[in-house]
């Protein structure tokens, strides 16, 4: 049977400063990387060992991963990085404050900008601070000025079809080490929630998140590993 594991990354600086971070290339905090060291340790005793990674173009996804993997004595695996794993593009709210951001224009507004299905935050402005057009990680990408889940759905799908499903068909075992809101794309497809429901599924960070799955890579059961 094909195996996946997800895992969003280890705590971020911007996670633990409260900050709206995307596509913002932040870090790993010291928990991050304890989450990351203990989601390996917890692979392995656990018995898991992967054929294949998979990950985003950001720091914090990378370095779990590779902490991951380390901790499993599996550094050696072939690992792909695509911006389509990318975190959901915050638009103009990168880089505020979360609670200041609720206190100057309410709570309804930010939890619909944070996690309504298809209403993005308001547009990056191009110059602006957080403006990534000119890093050349992004070379040839048409960057999004913002993005809502279901727009950051309709680039993840896309890669899950052409670049992972045909490696879980042929049996590889793959983890993908990824974001908040790029892993809830993923779940809602895998485990076929509603528009309506997504907005209360939250995917904790450093947790593996194991998918069994049938030969169609139809979801048998999804569970985190740490309750197992
Ligand atoms: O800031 C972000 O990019 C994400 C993930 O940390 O936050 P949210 O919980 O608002 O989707």
């Amino acid at each position: 049977m094909p195996q996946l594991v997800l895992i969003r990354h280890g705590q971020s600086a911007w996670n633990l400063e409260n900050r709206f971070t995307g596509w913002w290339d932040v870090d790993v905090t010291e928990q991050g990387v304890a989450e990351a060291r203990a989601a390996g340790e917890l692979l392995k005793a656990k018995g898991f060992d992967f054929d294949l990674g998979f990950t985003s173009f950001q720091t914090r996804a990378i370095k779990t991963l590779n902490l991951v993997l380390e901790a499993m004595d599996s550094l050696w695996i072939p690992v792909t990085k695509d911006w389509r794993l990318n975190e959901r593009h915050y638009g103009g709210l990168t880089g505020l404050n979360k609670a200041e951001t609720v206190a100057k224009v309410g709570e309804e507004q930010v939890k619909i900008w944070r996690r309504s299905f298809d209403i993005p935050p308001p547009p990056i402005e191009a110059g602006t601070a957080f403006d990534l057009s000119k890093d050349r990680r992004y070379a040839g990408i048409a960057i999004p000025g913002t993005e809502s889940l279901k727009d950051t759905i309709a680039r993840v799908l896309p890669y899950w079809n052409s670049a992972i499903v045909p490696e879980l068909k042929v049996g590889k075992r793959v983890v993908i080490s990824a974001h908040g809101n790029s892993l809830r794309a993923l779940v809602k497809h895998l485990s076929g929630i509603s528009d309506e429901e997504i907005p209360t599924l939250e995917i904790p960070t450093g947790q593996p998140l194991v998918y069994e799955l049938d030969a169609e890579l139809n979801a048998t059961d999804r569970y985190y590993l740490k309750d197992r």
